[in-house]
């Protein structure tokens, strides 16, 4: 495996497929290979359809934040021919979504006190148990909640809900703690090199390209 592993991070509607693909399209047009993953991957593992009958509330709830963890590290363990596979052919694999959303994610599902141990646990189940491989740098997309909520009211209809919010989006608590537990991560180098890559400049969104370029340039030559 000798790819870079560029992972995009943030909040829902932070913009992460966007820049993914804003990203993987630079480095290809500077001659570099680029390809991105997704994760969830919804149609392609047991553990990605399962979560979306769950983001999509054909599902009850999971059990603990432990429990959905699980599934979301399944969906990747499947996933890992795919990700080597990826980083065997390309110069650079980049994430929209890995390790770090379930980190943040299932933590701010929990109580506050034991948000550090749980991301600990979930970070040994995905690259020690599941023996997956940790990103070589992971960016978080800094988008405050209320503009990342008008993001996603423009997106297109999703695979796994008719739904304009889906049921974490649906919880404005739930993204406030998420993106506390992302400048947790981020500041203490947890899962590796960390970048914070703010979205809004002069009050006003920064373009897709201009994003991506400020991203690039991190990826060594
Ligand atoms: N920098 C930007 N400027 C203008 N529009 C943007 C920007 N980034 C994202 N968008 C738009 O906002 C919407 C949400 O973006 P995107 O799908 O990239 O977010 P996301 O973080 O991947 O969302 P989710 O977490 O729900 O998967 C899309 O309609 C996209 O075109
Ligand atoms: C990969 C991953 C995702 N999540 C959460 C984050 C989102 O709210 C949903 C679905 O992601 P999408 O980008 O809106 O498709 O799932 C998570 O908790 N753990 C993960 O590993």
């Amino acid at each position: 495996m000798t790819g870079f592993l560029l992972a995009i991070e943030g909040g829902d509607g932070a913009g992460k497929a966007t820049t993914a693909a804003e990203v993987a399209a630079q480095l290809n047009a500077a001659g570099r290979t680029a390809t991105v993953l997704s994760f969830p991957r919804y149609g392609a593992t047991i553990g990605g359809h399962v979560l979306g009958e769950l983001l999509g509330s054909r599902l009850p709830h999971a059990a603990s934040p432990k429990a959905a963890a699980v599934l979301y590290a399944l969906d990747r363990l499947e996933s890992a021919d795919a990700i080597r596979g990826a980083a065997a052919s390309h110069d650079v694999v980049v994430f929209d979504r890995y390790i770090a959303s379930n980190m943040a994610y299932q933590a701010a599902q929990g109580a506050a006190d034991d948000a550090a141990d749980l991301m600990r646990w979930i970070a040994a189940l995905e690259t020690e148990q599941f023996a997956l491989p940790a990103p070589d740098l992971s960016v978080y997309l800094d988008t405050p909640v209320d503009v990342a909520h008008g993001l996603i009211l423009r997106k297109r209809k999703r695979s796994y809900t008719d739904e304009a919010l889906d049921a974490y989006e649906a919880d404005g608590g739930l993204q406030v703690r998420v993106r506390a537990n992302y400048a947790t991560m981020a500041a203490g180098g947890l899962l590796g090199r960390w970048a914070t890559v703010p979205t809004i400049s002069g009050g006003l969104l920064r373009t897709p390209t201009d994003i991506a370029t400020e991203i690039v340039e991190m990826i060594a030559a």
